[in-house]
């Protein structure tokens, strides 16, 4: 019996394809059910003259990155006007001015003030973390959209990084108080650490991290980078971006926060991860 294509396997590659079917699926689908090769290629064929395939989507980039390929000076981001202050190609950092504004600065660091803890980092040895003379700040996380000021924030670094809100993790809080830093260290989760596959399994690898400056300090708590001897001032609503494109010390974002000399540092870190972050 000769087989052609009848309008109700049209109508069902219709509906594959609003699903989401690939072609190699369907005719696999449509052989596996009895449909002469040859008929079911041509029926495939058919649809897509007919423009029943979706455009493919937009695909997700490789790493988070704002859009300054043309050498703009300045990001429009829907709420904001956001200033690029400064870039390095490799490591690939990015300081950001005008970002957040002093209403938004303060309301952060008010809302964090009462919940700050000793900042812990992630043990080397056993599952979990442990306080780590490295990182003597005090710190708090808020939840990914956890009042209107933290959600506005994310939306806005989302659209700044062209970053999905949902790869990031909830935004953290520290304090670092006269002579108090965070030793040179890299951001993504180390391989050999015991904890990292049960980490990875939340969302995957860090990609990048944004640093917001929430007050300036009289003095010290610089943002430093010292594989490139690079060291970004922490001034208030102004924030620091570098992006990994491996957890490997090539991608050269070895990086700490100066101890305080004077005066306090108050910073927002957000962390954007490959997937979503629940
Ligand atoms: O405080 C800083 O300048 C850096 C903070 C940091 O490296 C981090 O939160 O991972
Ligand atoms: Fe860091």
């Amino acid at each position: 019996m000769t087989q052609y294509v009848t309008p109700d396997l049209r109508r069902w590659i219709k509906e594959q394809l609003a699903a989401g079917q690939s072609a190699a699926d369907l005719v696999l689908s449509m052989t596996g059910a009895g449909w002469e090769q040859k008929v079911a290629v041509q029926a495939v064929a058919q649809a897509k003259l007919d423009g029943w395939f979706k455009k493919d989507a937009p695909k997700q980039p490789a790493l988070p990155e704002p859009n300054i390929e043309d050498g703009r000076c300045e990001i429009d981001v829907g709420d904001r006007v956001i200033q690029v202050l400064s870039t390095v190609q490799h490591p690939r950092v990015v300081v950001f001015g005008n970002l957040l504004d002093r209403q938004e600065c303060e309301t952060i660091i008010e809302a964090a003030r009462p919940r700050m803890e000793r900042s812990e980092t992630v043990a080397e040895a056993k599952d979990g973390s442990e306080v780590n003379a490295a990182r003597t700040s005090r710190g708090m996380f808020f939840e990914r959209g956890e009042n209107e000021v933290i959600a506005r924030v994310e939306a806005r670094i989302a659209r700044l990084v062209n970053w999905p809100v949902e790869n990031g993790e909830g935004l953290q809080v520290l304090n670092y108080q006269p002579g108090a830093e965070y030793q040179p260290h890299y951001d993504y989760f180390d391989a050999k650490h015991v904890s990292t596959p049960s980490i990875l399994k939340r969302g995957g690898q860090r990609l990048g991290t944004l640093v917001m400056y929430l007050n300036t300090p009289k003095r010290g708590g610089a943002t430093t980078f010292p594989d490139i001897r690079m060291a970004v001032q922490p001034i208030q609503g102004q924030a620091v971006f570098f992006s990994y494109d491996k957890p490997d010390p090539s991608t050269m974002t070895l990086h700490g926060g100066a101890p305080v000399l004077e005066g306090e540092k108050w910073v927002a870190t957000k962390w954007l991860r490959q997937g979503r972050f629940e």
